[in-house]
Formats: structure tokens, sequence, C-alpha cells
């Protein structure tokens, strides 16, 4: 493992493995604090995959003994879906630094890092989300989805569909023996098809690590802050599932009467009319006055199942931001919703095999390819830096938009408008899970 990348002085990178889960821990509860000690979370099975976790040690004694100022980690994303296909991608994640060491750029030197061994790895891509709007720009990532937050009032009225009464609905205790096949076969297919198109919806990445499953199975009490354990409905057609909801509740009394709440961590369809079935139980359940999914694509059939969208506090906020690693494996690698003849002039400060002019080449949703330029940089089509073309990558963020606010130039009249439309995609990008 390469760990060469300077870090300021009294400090050092060094390998992290399984023994260093307590001490892991005790720093992300520093970077994150929680309410949970330390002890109870070492139960909690480690969602890490080691080999790429990587700690920051600080040379000579600590005060209290915690050997660890900083860490960060990745997750082997091998299929992370792109517009009409996938690609090799590491999930940044786990970036924490202990508050006593922070804004001396350790987490500077650990995205250097991170990014020196994607390029080694193959990687063409690194994604994550954000703990914090500000901090990734300045590494290149760029916002690349967004999804929605609403809050769906009880009995909200939705939309009929023809076949949403066809289904029949099971609703268990949330099992992984009995579950984790049929919400991984319904996750991974409602990505690969989004409702019948075709179409893949880019940045819909799976658990793909045992790690990653053991992990999100795992439902200790202390974590639920109140409500009850986790809950899986399940939506079947002909004896099929056609889709399933993670769910908890919490039931509060009111002056009034009963106040509860039902948390939605996931809730996956695969088509219009098991979509209908599934919320039909989700916003009708007893006792309950308000539901919540966590996150929705802004193209989910919620949005326009509902009568009356303005009473469901809809909220954009940013999904998965993604750093362009290698930019003609991973500009080569995606599919392109036109034709596409173009020159883009890079920028990135940060890995200097990205700069310069790049010429690529897509037919509409076939093959593309992208090669190094002879064309001077101040005469490509387009310039923009590598965090706008992060930005734009998944398809979910238009050039045109990026442009108006003066993040990309257009130098020959129409490649904008042309290169915005190509790279965009009939569906929506989103992840469904945090990682
Ligand atoms: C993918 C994920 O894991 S997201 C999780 C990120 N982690 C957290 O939010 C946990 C709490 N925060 C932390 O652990 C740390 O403050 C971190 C990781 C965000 C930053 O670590 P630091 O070592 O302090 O960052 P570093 O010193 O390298 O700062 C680099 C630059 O980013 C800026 N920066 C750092 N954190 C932030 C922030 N939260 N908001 C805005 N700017 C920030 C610094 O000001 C600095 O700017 P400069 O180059 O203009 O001087």
């Amino acid at each position: 493992m390469r760990l060469d990348t300077p870090l300021p002085d009294g400090y050092r990178f060094r390998p992290l493995t399984a023994d260093d889960h307590h001490d892991v821990l005790d720093l992300d509860a520093w970077a994150f604090p929680v309410p949970v000690e330390t002890e109870e979370m070492a139960k909690m099975p480690s969602p890490l995959t080691w080999e790429r976790a990587v700690g920051v040690q600080v040379d000579g004694d600590t005060p209290d003994g915690s050997p660890l100022a900083a860490m960060h980690a990745s997750y082997p994303f091998t299929q992370f879906p792109v517009p009409g296909g996938t690609l090799p991608t590491a999930g940044l994640t786990w970036v924490g630094v202990h508050p006593q060491h922070r804004r001396r750029g350790l987490a500077s030197a650990m995205i250097d890092l991170h990014l020196a061994r994607c390029r080694e790895r193959g990687e063409p891509l690194s994604a994550l989300y954000a703990a914090e709007y500000a901090i990734y720009g300045r590494f290149g990532y760029g916002r690349a989805a967004d999804d929605v937050r609403v809050t769906l009032p009880r009995g909200a009225a939705l939309r009929d569909v023809p076949g949403a009464s066809e289904h029949s609905v099971r609703i268990e205790h949330a099992n992984a023996e009995r579950h984790r096949d049929l919400v991984l076969g319904i996750h991974r297919a409602a990505g690969q098809d989004v409702g019948g198109l075709g179409l893949n919806r880019p940045g819909w990445a799976g658990p793909e690590t045992a790690e990653l499953q053991a992990h999100r199975w795992y439902d200790p009490a202390a974590f639920r802050q109140g409500f009850e354990s986790r809950r899986l409905v399940v939506v079947e057609r002909d004896g099929e599932p056609r889709g399933y909801a993670l769910l908890r509740r919490k039931l509060d009394w009111d002056v009034t009467g009963p106040r509860g709440t039902v948390n939605v961590a996931e809730a996956v369809a695969l088509d219009t009319a098991s979509s209908r079935a599934l919320w039909g139980v989700l916003v009708d359940l007893d006792l309950m006055s308000e539901t919540k999914p966590f996150l929705v694509a802004p193209d989910d059939p919620l949005l326009s199942l509902l009568v009356d969208r303005r009473g469901a506090d809809l909220r954009v906020s940013d999904n998965v931001w993604v750093r362009v690693v290698d930019v003609p494996t991973a500009l080569a690698g995606r599919r392109y919703a036109a034709d596409l003849d173009v020159t883009l002039a890079v920028t990135d400060t940060r890995l200097p095999d990205n700069e310069g002019v790049w010429h690529l080449r897509a037919e509409a949703f076939g093959p593309a390819s992208c090669t190094a330029s002879e064309t001077a940089a101040e005469d490509a089509d387009l310039a923009l830096d590598i965090r706008e073309l992060g930005a734009a990558y998944l398809g979910g963020t238009a050039l045109t938009a990026l442009a108006a606010a003066g993040l990309v130039t257009e130098r020959t009249t129409g490649s904008l408008a042309r290169a915005s439309t190509a790279f965009g995609w009939p569906v929506a990008p989103m992840c469904s899970w945090v990682f």
C-alpha cells in the first residue's frame, strides 16, 4: 500500500486493520459526535474494507492516549452505475479528523493519498456523500446528484394507477436471512432498468461488500432513537415481489391523540403500479400522522402520484458527489444521450495527468471514445475544471447551468448546448443509501 503522500510534521500515515476497530470508532466519534458509547458501537459489524482504510498517527504521546489524529477509507464499488454502464469507483468514506488536529492539512493530505491510490488501483472515479457542502469542491468533487426529502401527511392523496390494486402486501420484521436476497434483487433490478425504459439510474450503487451487508442489517436498540426495530413492507403481484420499503415507526401521544412518525429508510419499486401500491401502505399506517422517506429520486413516481405535492414539504438536497480521477477512462466509460464531437480543456490542480485538451466523441446511447487532443487549450470548444466535469458526469447537473454560473466556458458557439444535451441522461442520478 502506498503511503508516501506528504503530511505535516509530527504525523504519519499507517494502514488500519480490524485490530484498530476500537481506536477507529473512538476517532470517528470525535469527528461525528454520537450519544452511544464506543463499547456499544464496537458490537456493530464494521462496514469498512480494512485494506482500504488508512489512519494518520500522531508521533509521540497524546494526552488521552488516542493514537489516531485522522482517518479515511473507501468502499470498492466494482460496478458503480454511470450513464449506460458501470465503472469501478472508490466510495470515499469515514473521512474524520480529531478536533485537536483540524485545519492543519490532514484531510488535504488524506485526499491526495486517496486519489493517488484510486489511480493505482485503476478506479477512474471516486464518489462520496459530503457531510458539509463546502468541504469537497476544492478537492475536485462536484455535486453530481440531488435527492428530495418529503414529509407525507397521513392519508396523503395519491393518484390512481391501473394495476395498483392487484398487489398484495406483506408487513414483517426485517430479517437479513429471510429478506436480504429479496431486497438486493429488487434494488438491483430497479436501478438497471428504470420504469422499463431499458436505461439505468446513474449513482444507484449497491452495498457490494459482505461488510456493508452485515453492517446494514445490524439493528441494535441503541441506534434507534426511540423508534421500533426495522420492519419491511413488500408488495407482490401474481406472487412476485415488485417493491419493498424498510421502515420504523415511533408512537408519540399528543393531548389530542396519537402523533406517530414513520421513517422510511428506503422504498424501491419496479414500476408505477407497484410504487402506488407501496406508498398507499406507507401513508396509511394506523396511529401515524406523518411518513418521512429518507432519500427520494427527483424523478421518483411518488412525486407525480401525490395529488397535493406542495403539502409534502418538499426540499432538495445534494446526493452523491463525483470526482473524475482518470478523464479519458471515465469519459469513454459512460454513454451519452446525443451524438457528440467536442474538445474539452480540463484543469485539475491535484491530478496533473487529467489536465489538457480531451477529444470526446460519442454516438447517442452508443459507444464513446476520449483521447488527448493536440488542440491548444484556448481553442478547445469548452473549458472547465475537473470539479464541473464531476458535477456533470452522472447526467444530473446540466453543463448549461454550470456555464450560467460562470463555471464552464464556451469557446465554440453551439458546443455548450450540444454537450449539455449529450451529457444529460433521461433518468435522474441518485444513490438510495448513504455510504
Ligand atoms: C466522505 C466523508 O467521509 S464526509 C465526512 C467529512 N468529515 C466530517 O465532516 C467530520 C468532521 N470534520 C472533520 O473531521 C474535519 O474538519 C474535515 C475532515 C472536514 C476537514 O479536515 P481538516 O484536516 O481540518 O482539513 P484541512 O486542514 O486539510 O483543510 C483543507 C481546506 O478545507 C477547508 N475545510 C476543511 N473543513 C471544512 C469545512 N467543514 N467546511 C468548509 N471548509 C473546510 C479548510 O479551511 C482548508 O481550506 P484552505 O485550504 O483554504 O485553508
